[in-house]
């Protein structure tokens, strides 16, 4: 294994894997820390954790633990991967985990750059745009768990970081690798350990990747990945045969826990040609509603069955003031895993999840010892094999076209 991987979330994990997958590196996406040793053919592992939305401490336990295992595979590098909104609070969890892989690996001049130009993320003057609005005002403010209030990353990172936090900004990018390295090493001088780098196309981020060639450790959303297994192939590292993909015919339904705008959107016209099932907050805190009555329906059901939580902002908040935001997401998680685990149980080949920390739930409850990235759905979103007769898309709140779970399902079927 040369480059590994720690991802604070599962759809995050999978985006990073279709990422290095589609650049040519054998990648395994790994359901926590693995206690066996990883195949020999490994080239890029991703331990994907459910570390986003917990206590900052816990994280970086999980992720110091995802670290040493990692090392132990032989990995020469380390990619921390989180979200392209750069999903946090000012407790955390980027910042901490990132100060502390830093302190486990000596590392210094650690880029921060969540930049994914071809979902709309890009970074300037270090703030954070989706599209074209800043991330505060893009619909991340509402996040149910990490509502995104500030869009400059420096000023943000700040508050969840011992250290101060440098910038590498687009003007110095622009000028090539060379000159974005003398930069680098000018904000590590200043010491500043943390650097929020500026990225507004791929050309950027494969500029990045060239000054990234031997950091020990890096950090970022999955476009960070795009520059860096060229680092590993131009030293004749790579085999060569990233991905062999075969699709899974069978059963398919589909989950889906996340509120964002992307997925209310793709839930909305789902629903209009498939068979759906709402299950609302008041519902789940009640007991009004069961896992196998739920697999049930949708074993039932012809077409593409969902079953969804999604709702608008004002709901969320609603049920969140009435009931706890940690409980109602706990109890909703806690169904979609149930859920699962029924579907599958009842025949389901293929199953759709939408959410990140939804699909942590999902995945941690099939418990899967590792997964295979196969061809991309939806920029970000690859089709994964995680059993012998299980494959999964695992879909980031914001990510998808608005046919998504239709196109999801055709691709897990087809053949590479
Ligand atoms: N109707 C709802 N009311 C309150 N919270 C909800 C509702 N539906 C989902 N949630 C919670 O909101 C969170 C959504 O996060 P996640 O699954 O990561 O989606 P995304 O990828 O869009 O961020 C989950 O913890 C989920 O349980
Ligand atoms: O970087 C991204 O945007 C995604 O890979 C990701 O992490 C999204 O997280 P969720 O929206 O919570 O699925």
């Amino acid at each position: 294994m040369l480059l590994g991987c720690i991802g604070d979330d599962f759809t995050g994990s999978s985006d990073l894997g279709n990422t290095l997958t589609k650049s040519g590196m054998r990648t395994v996406q790994y359901v926590g820390v693995p206690d066996i040793p990883a195949l020999p053919d490994v080239e890029a592992g991703v331990v994907a954790l459910k570390s986003r939305s917990i206590p900052a401490r816990d994280a970086i336990d999980l992720s110091l633990k995802a670290l040493d295992w990692l090392l132990a595979q032989g990995c020469e590098q380390i990619l921390f991967k989180y979200c392209s909104t750069f999903d946090s609070t000012p407790a955390g969890n980027i910042g901490p985990v990132a100060e502390a892989l830093a302190d486990a690996l000596s590392a210094r001049k650690v880029l921060v750059c969540p930049a994914f130009p071809a979902t709309g993320r890009t970074i300037y003057q270090g703030h954070l745009f989706v599209g074209d609005r800043l991330l505060s005002e893009s619909g991340m403010e509402n996040h149910p768990l990490t509502p995104m209030t500030d869009p400059d990353l420096r000023r943000w990172l700040a508050r969840q970081t011992k250290g101060t936090v440098g910038h590498l900004p687009a003007s110095a990018i622009w000028g090539g690798a060379d000159s974005a390295d003398a930069r680098l090493t000018e904000e590590d001088g200043k010491g500043h350990r943390l650097i929020v780098a500026d990225a507004v196309r791929d050309d950027d981020l494969l500029v990045l990747g060239r000054i990234a060639d031997g950091l020990p450790l890096i950090t970022g959303g999955s476009g960070i990945a795009l520059g860096l297994p060229e680092n590993f192939r131009a030293r004749g590292l790579l085999a060569g045969n990233a991905s062999d993909w075969r699709g899974q015919t069978g059963k398919v339904a589909a989950l889906s826990g996340s509120c964002s705008n992307a997925t209310r959107a793709q839930v909305a016209l789902h629903r209009e040609t498939n068979p759906a099932r709402e299950v609302t907050a008041e519902a789940v805190m009640a007991g009004a509603v069961n896992a196998a009555e739920l697999a049930d329906w949708a074993l039932a059901q012809d077409g593409i069955p969902l079953i969804y939580s999604s709702a608008d902002p004002d709901v969320v908040r609603a049920a969140q003031d009435k009931f706890g935001t940690d409980a109602v997401a706990g109890r909703l998680e806690a169904l979609f895993a149930d859920t699962a685990s029924a579907l599958v149980a009842g025949g389901v080949t293929r199953l759709i999840s939408a959410g990140g920390e939804t699909s942590g739930a999902v995945v941690e409850a099939l418990a899967p010892d590792a997964m295979q990235i196969g061809p991309e759905i939806d920029p970000g979103v690859p089709a994964m094999r995680a059993g012998e007769n299980l494959v999964l898309a695992l879909k980031s709140g914001n990510f998808g076209a608005e046919d998504f779970f239709s196109k999801a399902a055709w691709r897990l079927e087809a053949d590479a």
